[in-house]
């Protein structure tokens, strides 16, 4: 999806749309207002009081018309571009998360790309706006004033437009280059933050921060090679300025020596004065066209957004979860070949195997998050979806918020259903006296890792779905918590399947797990 001026216009009200271009009409006024007023200075010389009197009101009524429109037209772009950046922040958090994006990417466009789309684009735009209202305002006006010399300054005019014409193309990409830059700054800053433990632990400050200031400079660096080239072209047009002045005076010069189509002095000058203001405003349009140029590609987002579904699929009960001929992999890294595996309702499975032989991507894979390379994931015969099924990750994520909070995660349950899940994973207790509104900060160490994985199992608890998925979940548990929390889960009646390199042999014997090993790129069944 780009976002375009056809995207620009369909998120903006009409009757803002129209409110623009009526004030940017009315507000680009003074290039002519300059013209009729000065015009008239001959003929006030040895006026009378009452016609000069006559001449000030008048001409300052005219210069307030125009800059209060001026000034209203200024803040409808303000509110014009508040409605642009909603719409505009909304796709890229819609897309980021739909396509899985990195958290860092994510923020960059939500950042950095977002600010310069503001500034190049929508505020260009704008500027872009008010520019053609002028140019269009001062070309008529210079028509009407000598229609041959009127159209030999526009036609010298438009010379100034060549050199951005040529470099348009590599503005655009000097501004992608920009931004990839700008993506790396955010990573080793994100890494600069959040391995402070790590950096500090092994004394690596000096190389990290070299790290990330070497990413700074770079992107800076992009930032100002695109910025000395916009300059440049700028200079380009700047330097084409002269010839589109020049030009129309030498041909004016001429005609007015051989006596051809009227031409004066006191029109050459009133055509230079308002001409000024078609040159001024095309050298405007074609700064704002840098601008504009500089943004393309990072104005194209990866997809479109797709609207949230309100509902999720109704699954059936006690479905079976199978594999159908399904393989994965990742490029050339194979993970699993072509698998047919039916896993009925009820089942207890455990997926064991060497670490980074793939059980969490074949968890990924029955939890309809990653889909097969070939064959399919069936859930009661139907495609897996993530909604269908419970998955317990190794790292659990707690949000911004109260405990209640991380365990409704805005769907309605009773306190008393809340209160139920904490006190069936041991939480009820350890979390103070008023355990739902305690307050979480998901990057702080207000809970230890086993009381977030905790948690998070009695997120899942609540929601009593077919099939729970857990990937290591006891990792962060003592082995008196590791095997409560796995007798509680063990006798629901779901499917659950759970990686693990740490089992609880007796519980494996007494809920009969299957075993299924993950070897070669096999699942085999050792139980
Ligand atoms: N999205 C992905 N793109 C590319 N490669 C991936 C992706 N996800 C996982 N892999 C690779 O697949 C392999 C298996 O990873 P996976 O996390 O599934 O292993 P694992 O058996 O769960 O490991 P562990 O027991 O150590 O957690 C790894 O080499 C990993 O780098």
């Amino acid at each position: 999806m780009t976002i375009n001026f056809r995207w620009v216009l369909r998120h903006l009200p009409l009757w803002l749309i129209a409110a623009l271009i009526i004030t940017a009409i009315c507000g680009s006024l003074e290039g002519i207002i300059n013209g009729v007023v000065l015009g008239q200075f001959p003929s006030l010389v040895g006026a009378s009081s009452a016609k000069l009197i006559r001449y000030l009101l008048t001409s300052s009524t005219l210069y307030l018309f125009t800059y209060t429109f001026l000034y209203l037209c200024q803040i409808l772009t303000v509110v014009a571009i508040k409605h642009l950046n909603i719409a505009l922040k909304q796709s890229m958090l819609t897309v980021s998360f739909q396509q899985g994006e990195a958290t860092s990417h994510g923020l960059n466009h939500l950042t950095n790309d977002a600010a310069k789309i503001e500034t190049n684009y929508f505020s260009a735009l704008a500027t872009l706006l008010t520019a053609i209202c002028g140019a269009v305002l001062a070309t008529t006006f210079v028509l009407s004033v000598h229609l041959l010399m009127g159209t030999i300054a526009i036609a010298f005019s438009a010379l100034t437009m060549i050199p951005m014409v040529f470099a348009q193309k590599k503005i655009g990409k000097l501004g992608k280059d920009w931004s990839q830059a700008n993506d790396r700054t955010v990573q080793t800053a994100n890494d600069w933050l959040a391995g402070r433990r790590e950096i500090n632990q092994y004394r690596t400050e000096q190389s990290f921060f070299a790290r990330v200031t070497g990413a700074l400079t770079n992107s800076e660096r992009r930032l100002q090679k695109q910025n000395i080239f916009q300059w440049t072209v700028q200079y380009g047009s700047w330097l084409l300025v002269i010839a589109a002045m020049m030009g129309p005076w030498a041909i004016g010069f001429y005609l007015m020596q051989h006596g051809g189509f009227g031409v004066s002095i006191s029109i050459l000058l009133t055509l230079t004065l308002s001409a000024d203001h078609v040159v001024g405003s095309i050298r405007q349009v074609m700064a704002v066209w840098g601008d504009l140029a500089s943004t393309k590609d990072l104005r194209k987002l990866q997809a479109a957004p797709i609207p949230f579904s309100q509902t999720a699929a109704k699954t059936p009960t006690a479905p079976a979860l199978a594999l159908h001929q399904a393989s994965l992999a990742f490029g050339d890294h194979q993970i699993l070949r072509p698998t047919t595996v039916t896993i009925p309702y009820g089942s207890k499975v455990l997926l064991t195997g060497p670490s980074g032989v793939g059980k969490t991507s074949c968890l990924n894979l029955l939890a309809g998050w990653q889909q097969p390379t070939t064959g399919k994931v069936d859930l009661a015969d139907t495609p897996v979806q993530s909604t269908d099924v419970t998955y317990v990750p190794q790292e659990p994520w707690l949000f911004t918020g109260t405990v209640r909070d991380n365990l409704t995660l805005t769907a309605h349950y009773s306190d008393k259903e809340l209160l139920a899940s904490l006190q069936e994973v041991g939480l009820l207790t350890e979390l103070g006296p008023d355990p739902l509104s305690r307050i979480l900060h998901p990057d702080a160490n207000d809970l230890s890792g086993g009381q977030k994985q905790r948690l998070v199992i009695a997120r899942a608890l609540l929601r009593r779905r077919p099939v729970l998925l857990l990937d290591e979940i006891t990792a962060g548990l003592d082995d008196k918590n590791a095997h409560a929390v796995r007798g509680l889960l063990y006798r629901l009646p779901q499917t659950i399947v759970e990686s693990a390199h740490h089992l609880d042999p007796a519980l494996i014997q007494e809920f009969h797990f299957q075993t299924y090993h993950l070897q070669d790129q096999q699942l085999i069944l050792e139980h």
